[in-house]
């Protein structure tokens, strides 16, 4: 071998070690590149400064341009970034005339120093298929198709269309998709699908319903004291700021049912002293022979599932977390009794209506708070939550009549006032004060509250104590009667025959006759009621409709 052949060999040798290593730049070995030049400058900076000028200006630079500057086996770093398909370095593809993109750096001069070379064949192939790959996705992205183009393709398909089995030329199988023509929730039907005529007419009349009811809801004046009643207790929806101007504390629950500016704990906040107890859970029946006995009075939260029966105990109570709620309508399941000192128990009923839970459970609870409701002794009264947004159902109408048939005492308490304007809370409870104004069984006022806001809680706790205080001033006077009778029965063998001996004593008398004769009666049906039914609702009955309104 001759030396110049020699040199030769070592110089492509070179060569080829070279670009080797300036591809393998890729991988991390910036060696070569970063060598000096010949002419003293550093060849991958002043490249790199090119480049990143060009993609500064979106120049796109073209081969020659570029091997004009630099040397092929030292090109820089973002180059080859570019021929594995990187996006960012888009400027390295130029468009070539028949509108497919190649990298600038698919040069085949390192490859064909290469070819012997496996590994670096490898790499090659690699890349190409990089390439190829980059090619296809940027033909897609920007080849958009000429007019011309789209009409020869068109020209095409109809000439391939005919008798050709081309699979592209096959019909597609179409997905079916099945739409339930009254699920109304699917926009798509309400917007493109005619419906058949009955459900149009059905869903014209339910939407001429709505808005008639909600003029007609609109158009209800509330009465001065109801409005006023809002006001005072702060009820429906309000700013923050006007809590906080009102010098309530917003970060504590419930905050209008604290006392403005107070710093004491917050049971001491609670006015009525039978609600400062501890509750305590007591019994939980879903048949009514789990039932705890009738001897202590109780007053019951019922209403529809998610109208706030557990959370208003809580409210009253200000124990959070001691009665489970839940956003998800059928929580409460059972009837749950729960004590509030020895005086009273708090009794959450299972809701009615909607609830996740099957039909033959939900039927049974109604059964269950049905029975409850008109049969048990010791309930003293029914509070009837009805959401305030939503006002009174079917379902409501039906217990509060079976309430009236069987002579139980029940109060409306509009729940959720926090979720309505002002206005609407005013409204919804004249509506419900209308509409059962001539219900015998009913107590008066109408009460409105919100668990989350506080508000009209402290009114509610006011109405409700004062049955505790009945309760006490009850007990005590039968108390009392039994006293007076034993000591009559002490002067009088037959306690039944006491208006004749009284008549006996003086029977000139006829305003004293009268007056004793009253008074035994009283005491008489008053005794035996107290005996049989240790309850003050059946005494009631007993008495004269004015002494039971002034009780
Ligand atoms: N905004 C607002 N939400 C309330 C109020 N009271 C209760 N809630 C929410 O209403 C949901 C239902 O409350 P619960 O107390 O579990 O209702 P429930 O009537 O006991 O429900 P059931 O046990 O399923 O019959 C919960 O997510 C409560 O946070 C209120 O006054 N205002
Ligand atoms: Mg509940």
């Amino acid at each position: 071998m001759s030396l110049d052949s020699d040199l030769g060999h070592k110089l492509k040798k070179k060569v080829k070690l070279s670009s080797l290593k300036s591809n393998s730049s890729y991988k991390g070995s910036s060696r070569t590149s970063t060598r000096r030049s010949d002419d003293g400058t550093n060849p991958r900076k002043s490249s790199k400064a090119k480049v990143s000028y060009m993609k500064k200006k979106r120049v796109y630079a073209t081969k020659a341009e570029l091997t004009e500057h630099n040397h092929v086996n030292e090109i820089p770093r973002t180059m080859w970034a570019a021929s594995k398909g990187n996006q960012r370095s888009t400027s390295s593809f130029k468009t070539t005339n028949d509108g497919a993109a190649t990298s600038m750096f698919k040069t085949k001069l390192p490859r064909r120093d290469n070819e012997k070379h496996g590994t670096a064949k490898l790499r090659y192939r690699k890349r190409d298929d990089l390439d190829k790959n980059a090619d296809e996705s940027r033909r897609k992205r920007w080849d958009v198709p000429s007019f011309k183009a789209k009409k020869q393709g068109f020209a095409d398909k109809r000439d391939l269309g005919d008798g050709s089995d081309n699979q592209e030329d096959q019909p597609r199988k179409r997905k079916r998709i099945r739409l339930d023509p009254y699920d109304t929730s699917n926009k798509r039907i309400d917007d493109d699908i005619v419906l058949d005529e009955g459900h149009k007419v059905k869903k014209k009349n339910h939407e001429e319903k709505s808005v008639g009811v909600n003029a007609q809801f609109r158009a209800i004046q509330p009465s001065q004291s109801i409005l006023s009643y809002v006001e005072e207790n702060l009820l429906g929806r309000r700013r923050l700021t006007e809590l906080k101007k009102a010098g309530y504390n917003t970060e504590l629950p419930a905050p209008l049912d604290n006392i403005p500016q107070s710093t004491s704990t917050e049971r001491e906040r609670i006015e009525e002293s039978v609600f400062r107890n501890k509750l305590d859970f007591f019994a939980a029946a879903n048949v009514s022979s789990s039932f705890p006995p009738p001897d202590v009075p109780e007053i019951a939260f019922a209403g529809r599932s998610n109208v706030g029966k557990s959370s208003l105990l809580n409210a009253l109570t200000r124990q959070w977390g001691v009665v489970r709620t839940s956003d998800k309508p059928g929580l409460t399941q059972t009837i749950n009794f729960f004590g509030l000192g020895p005086k009273v128990r708090l009794v959450d009923l299972p809701g009615y209506g909607f609830a996740f839970a099957k039909d033959e459970v939900k039927e049974a609870w109604e059964d269950l708070v049905k029975e409850y409701v008109s049969t048990r002794s010791s309930l003293k009264r029914v509070c009837l939550l009805v959401d305030t947004k939503w006002g009174m159902k079917p379902r409501d109408l039906e217990l509060i009549n079976l309430m009236e048939r069987s002579n139980t005492k029940y109060q409306i308490v509009l729940t959720k006032t926090d979720v309505v304007f002002p206005m609407d809370v005013a409204r919804r409870a004249m509506q419900i004060e209308e509409k059962l104004k001539a219900n015998r069984s009913i107590v008066q006022p109408l009460m409105m509250v919100s668990s989350r806001s506080g508000a009209g809680i402290g009114s509610l706790r006011t109405a409700l104590a004062k049955i505790a205080k009945l309760i006490l001033i009850f007990l005590s006077a039968t108390l009392a009667g039994f006293f007076v009778l034993q000591k009559l029965n002490s002067t009088s063998d037959d306690p039944l025959d006491l208006d004749d001996s009284l008549t006996d004593a003086d029977p000139a008398d006829s305003d004293t006759n009268s007056r004793f004769s009253k008074v035994g009666n009283a005491m008489k049906s008053g005794f035996w009621t107290c005996v049989d039914m240790a309850s003050g609702r059946y005494l009631w009955n007993h008495l004269s409709p004015n002494s039971k309104r002034s009780s």
